[in-house]
């Protein structure tokens, strides 16, 4: 990652004495974006000049050479193909690069007119960042490409997202000790930080870890005011109440957004949703430790193959895709809300022709969001309107099967029509489309053609018929050219002269023969009709006055049948433009039909059902199975054996925290971690591999299994293991989901056992939160007799011959023994040092040294002495850091003394 520099335009003056006129104009454009690497469009290359050239050749590969001198050195100078510059600003995006693009405004011919030493007008149409693409070539398809900013006014901190590409725009306040939560759920590709949020040590190493690219914002334009201002500007209204009440940090964070828009866009509006302000507690918070270990949407190495989403992922559009990541990285809270996903997959379920039917249709379907998002700012190609169109056509075909299918069920079954879930009711009425829509999807049809050129220049996408003017100049186009033919006839006939008719841009068209028959022609040509133009090594190019007028005619038609195409696209990119909102509406619903669709099919190859989802705090599961790993058995032909789970966090009705033991490779973390993909499964609204799941919804999910070392913020293994363990101990609730894997086997024996131990006691007695305890300290078995929530399972294996036979299956009871020199056999220890282990073990047990008196340890209630003094800084400390009182405004400190004073 590349160390945080500032993108902001800047006003000096840069000195240009001595340079020519167009390395001029190059030094202006490159000093306002001093931090972007400045392309800049000249013919059919984007040059890049001085160090940027240095930069870019080492990074591209490119050839370096020189253009000229300025101030007596010579200039560097790398190129690429104006064809293939999109290629080429990906690889500088994914190497930490941000590009400033500098195109021609006017055509050359325009500044010729000017005078002959006139160039060309040049400016920064656009500032590529990571987090600001909006080109297919340059976005991964299936993933979000976010971009956030960071902000704080008067001791609260809050979060702002825009993705550019699809338009969605989110806002969030949130609290210090969630901000790894909010941000390893956003994963932005780019962070626009406050630069003094930068200095503090809580936050900075979570940007670090999980911001992207970090983008330091002056303290000036923080200021919510003028972000206001902005954010007015950019979404086109007079007031803010409209989209709902914003508190000065959410303005501040969503005006750093607008800013940053501006400036990347050049000032060229996106078509932005309106900010829609989550509610932190709507929904299944999940630390980044968690969401890292649990493989949601990549493994731990980074790969999507082997995480949840690979797993679960049937749907068939890219938005589709992004949806069903966005649930899963943000399950719900609400047993209402995830009830209302469930209904609609319910409903899909038994009805597998119109889902294959549904499938069928959105397959076709390109990337409507992204191509609606590059039509607003002004990019974009006739294929873009295509993809709007189909898009159109599409929903309202997919509208019109749910409609059937609602109908052919009323006609069905005698009596009241039976309730159609509300979200599809809401699906169907976002994908007819209104009068105007319907009318403009009538007009994009009739006017692009089917399968347009992939730029603009190169015209020819606007169908015959469409536009008198563009018909009449083509027809003259194509005239003049059966005109030129029938000039070369004329002439060859004329002259005796096979003549031939070329075109280049720079001659127009030409006259070309070989130096024999032009030395033929001049012989003959008395009246010296034909022209010189050039000569060749072995050809003679001539021109004759009736070819020049003839030339000029055609020119004309054809600049002006270009121009018209150019007329009538941007006519209808504005009609798309201003219907954006529409088809946004129309495009969100084909992502929830998608995910939906997507997974009553996967319910159906897995066996899936619907889970009970309510209030209470239980969570009962009957056989159920890990969707990735019972997948990747399922490949290799092996059967995966599911499991039930029974936890109460009232202890009413079962434990409260079950103890799990077995051997080594049993199953244990596969056991824990099922379980808690199945509640993040539930909570997203998405039915679960299992025969039954009872699930009281889950504030908070947490998982504390096999942590890797962090050495770059210097913490070892056993370090982040404590780390981990401590936030769950400090911040889980009663209705909270914990699963623990091991806690204290990095350390000593007894230390690790007593570790254990405590925390057992401490989940049990005092946080009462449904827990998964997975230890090999067996003596920690000892507890069920001690607490009356807490119950043993262990995952069992036999010993036959010698050999371990795992069965994977979780009984009641304890395992007594780990069998973890039988497991070291297995994995190819040399045979002498597993004899070795073996008699050392038995030695070992049979000194019993692990034999301790913990019986006689009094309770853990009973055993609580006064707490120590905390360290740790109070929530007040905490807020009273994060301001800086010389940033505040008298409104804003008066606001920062009530939310103090909240926190006592
Ligand atoms: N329910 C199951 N059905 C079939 N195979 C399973 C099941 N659970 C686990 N396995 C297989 O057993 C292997 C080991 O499982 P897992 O890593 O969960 O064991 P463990 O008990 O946590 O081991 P250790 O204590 O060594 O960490 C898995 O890779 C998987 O292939």
């Amino acid at each position: 990652m590349n160390a945080p520099q500032t993108l902001t335009p800047d006003a000096t003056v840069p000195n240009v004495e001595g340079a020519t006129p167009v390395m001029a104009q190059y030094i202006q454009l490159k000093a306002q974006y001093p931090d972007a690497l400045l392309l800049m469009r000249m013919g059919d290359f984007y040059e890049i000049f001085f160090e940027d050239a240095v930069i870019a050749s080492a990074a591209l590969s490119l050839a370096l050479t020189k253009r000229g001198q300025f101030q007596g050195k010579d200039i560097p100078l790398a190129g690429v193909p104006a064809h293939a510059a999109d290629a080429y600003i990906a690889k500088l995006i994914r190497l930490g690069h941000r590009v400033a693009v500098c195109d021609q405004l006017e055509d050359p011919a325009e500044a010729k007119k000017r005078g002959s030493k006139a160039i060309v007008k040049r400016g920064i149409t656009r500032v590529v960042t990571p987090g600001t693409l909006t080109e297919d070539t340059l976005l991964e398809e299936r993933g979000a490409n976010r971009l956030v900013a960071l902000s704080s006014r008067g001791g609260v901190l809050a979060l702002a997202a825009v993705e550019l590409s699809t338009g969605d725009v989110e806002v969030l306040e949130v609290a210090p000790e969630q901000l790894g939560v909010q941000l390893s759920a956003l994963r932005p590709s780019e962070s626009l930080v406050a630069d003094r949020l930068i200095q503090d040590e809580a936050i900075y190493p979570l940007l670090k870890m999980y911001g992207g690219v970090i983008q330091p914002q002056p303290a000036s334009l923080c200021d919510p005011t003028s972000g206001e201002a902005r954010l007015l500007k950019l979404y086109g209204v007079s007031t803010l109440d409209g989209f709902g009440a914003f508190s000065p940090a959410e303005v501040s964070a969503l005006g750093l957004l607008a800013a940053y828009i501006d400036l990347t866009q050049a000032g060229k509006i996106p078509t932005l949703k309106p900010p829609a302000r989550v509610i932190s507690n709507n929904y299944l918070a999940i630390d980044a430790a968690t969401r890292n270990s649990l493989e949601i949407d990549r493994t731990q190495q980074g790969k999507r193959e082997g995480s949840l989403i690979s797993a679960l992922d049937m749907t068939v559009t890219s938005g589709g895709c992004r949806l069903l990541l966005n649930r899963l990285a943000r399950p719900l809270y609400n047993p209402a809300d995830i009830n209302a996903r469930l209904d609609t997959i319910e409903w899909l379920l038994p009805r597998r022709t119109l889902r294959e039917t549904l499938r069928h249709l959105m397959r076709s379907l390109s990337d409507q969001a992204r191509a609606l998002s590059r039509l607003s700012l002004g990019r974009g190609s006739a294929r873009d309107l295509c993809v709007i169109t189909q898009a159109l056509t599409i929903s309202e075909a997919l509208a019109s099967q749910l409609n059937d299918a609602r109908h052919q069920e009323h006609d069905d079954l005698a009596g009241d029509p039976p309730a159609i879930p509300q979200e599809i009711d809401g699906i169907i009425s976002a994908l007819v489309p209104s009068l105007p829509l319907s009318q403009l999807r009538d007009k994009l049809a009739r006017a692009v053609v089917e399968e347009p050129p992939l730029k603009l220049s190169d015209g020819g996408f606007i169908r015959p018929g469409f536009n008198a003017d563009l018909d009449e100049a083509r027809a003259l186009r194509d005239d003049s050219r059966q005109i030129i033919l029938a000039l070369e006839q004329r002439l060859a006939a004329e002259t005796g002269i096979a003549i031939r008719i070329k075109f280049n841009n720079v001659l127009g068209y030409f006259i070309e023969l070989s130096a024999k028959l032009a030395e033929q022609l001049q012989a003959q040509d008395t009246e010296r009709q034909f022209i010189h133009r050039q000569s060749l090594a072995n050809q003679v190019r001539f021109v004759t006055t009736e070819l020049i007028e003839l030339d000029g005619r055609i020119q004309r038609a054809a600049q002006q049948g270009q121009a018209l195409e150019l007329d009538i696209f941007e006519q209808l990119r504005e009609e798309v433009r201003l219907a954006a909102a529409e088809i946004q509406g129309g495009h969100d619903a084909i992502c929830a039909l998608d995910v939906a669709v997507a997974n009553a099919c996967w319910a159906e190859d897995w066996d899936a059902v619907r889970p009970v989802v309510d209030d209470s705090l239980r969570l009962e599961i009957s056989r159920g199975r890990h969707p990735v790993v019972a997948a990747a058995l399922k490949s290799q032909g092996k059967p995966f054996t599911p499991n039930d789970v029974d936890l109460d966090a009232s202890g009413a009705h079962a434990a409260r925290l079950s103890l799990v033991t077995g051997p080594n490779m049993a199953g244990k973390s596969t056991y824990l971690r099922q379980n808690a993909l199945l509640i993040i499964m539930a909570q997203a609204g998405l039915f679960v591999p299992a025969k039954s799941m009872h699930l009281g919804v889950v504030d908070k999910l947490f998982s504390r299994v096999g942590a890797g070392d962090d050495l770059a913020q210097g913490r070892s293994t056993f370090m982040m293991e404590m780390v981990e363990t401590a936030a769950i101990l400090t911040q889980a609730s009663e209705r909270s989901f914990i699963i623990l894997d091991e806690i204290g086997r990095g350390t000593a024996t007894y230390d690790g056992l007593a570790i254990a131990w405590a925390s057992a006691e401490n989940l049990h007695e005092v946080i009462k939160a449904r827990t998964l305890f997975a230890t090999h300290y067996h003596e920690l078995s000892r507890l069920e007799e001690r607490m009356k929530h807490l119950n043993n399972l262990s995952l069992t294996a036999h010993e036959h011959n010698g050999e371990l036979i795992f069965l994977h299956e979780a009984r009641k009871g304890s395992a007594d023994r780990s069998y973890g020199v039988q497991v070291a056999r297995l994995a190819g220890m040399p045979p002498a040092v597993v004899s070795r282990a073996r008699d050392i073990l038995t030695r070992l047990e049979e000194e019993n040294q692990t034999q301790l008196k913990l019986d006689d340890l009094p309770l853990f209630s009973a055993s609580r002495t006064p707490e120590p003094a905390s360290f740790a800084p109070s929530k007040v400390e905490t807020m009273l850091r994060s301001v800086n009182p010389d940033d505040l405004s008298p409104k804003e400190a008066l606001e920062l003394i009530y939310n103090l004073h909240k926190l006592l």
